[in-house]
């Protein structure tokens, strides 16, 4: 997912180019947007978190872009090149070390596991949208 700071910044299209460069291919893509109990549901893992409220008010701020990413090894794939949660310690060459503002906004979202990759795919598309 391409966060909300993102898309208002307008880089969602350098983030693209980024992620398909490094070679992943994209199955789905929708600009979208989540309302806050959408983005708590999204969350809803972080929700005893003390950022959760913020997090939620933060996601539902503005538009986002959804993408449903192929490559062999995706996942560990994509976490390298978005780079750490806080773009601080983000590393030279990663999304988040040129596109993040703080450890809140920090540009995308990557999903941690291919279950989760799964399950949080079908939050965004329908099966006809993610293997047209
Ligand atoms: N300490 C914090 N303060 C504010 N927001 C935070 C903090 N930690 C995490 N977040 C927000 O919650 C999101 C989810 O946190 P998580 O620990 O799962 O990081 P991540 O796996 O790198 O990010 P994501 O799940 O979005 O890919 C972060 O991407 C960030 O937007």
């Amino acid at each position: 997912m391409i966060k909300p700071d993102a898309v208002a910044d307008g880089n969602s299209g350098a983030i693209l180019k980024m992620i398909e460069e490094a070679g992943f291919r994209i199955v789905a893509l929708k600009l979208t947007s989540l309302s806050e109990e959408r983005a708590g549901q999204f969350y809803e893992v972080h929700k005893e978190r003390p950022f959760y409220n913020d997090l939620k008010r933060y996601m539902s701020s503005g538009r986002i872009m959804a993408a449903v990413l192929e490559k062999e090894n995706a996942v560990a794939d994509f976490r390298k090149l978005i780079g750490a949660t806080n773009p601080a310690q983000a590393e030279e060459g990663t999304i988040r070390k040129k596109f993040a503002k703080s450890i809140e906004a920090n540009a995308v979202h990557g999903s941690d596991s291919d279950e989760n990759a799964q399950l949080e795919g079908s939050f965004f598309f329908s099966g006809l949208e993610m293997y047209a």
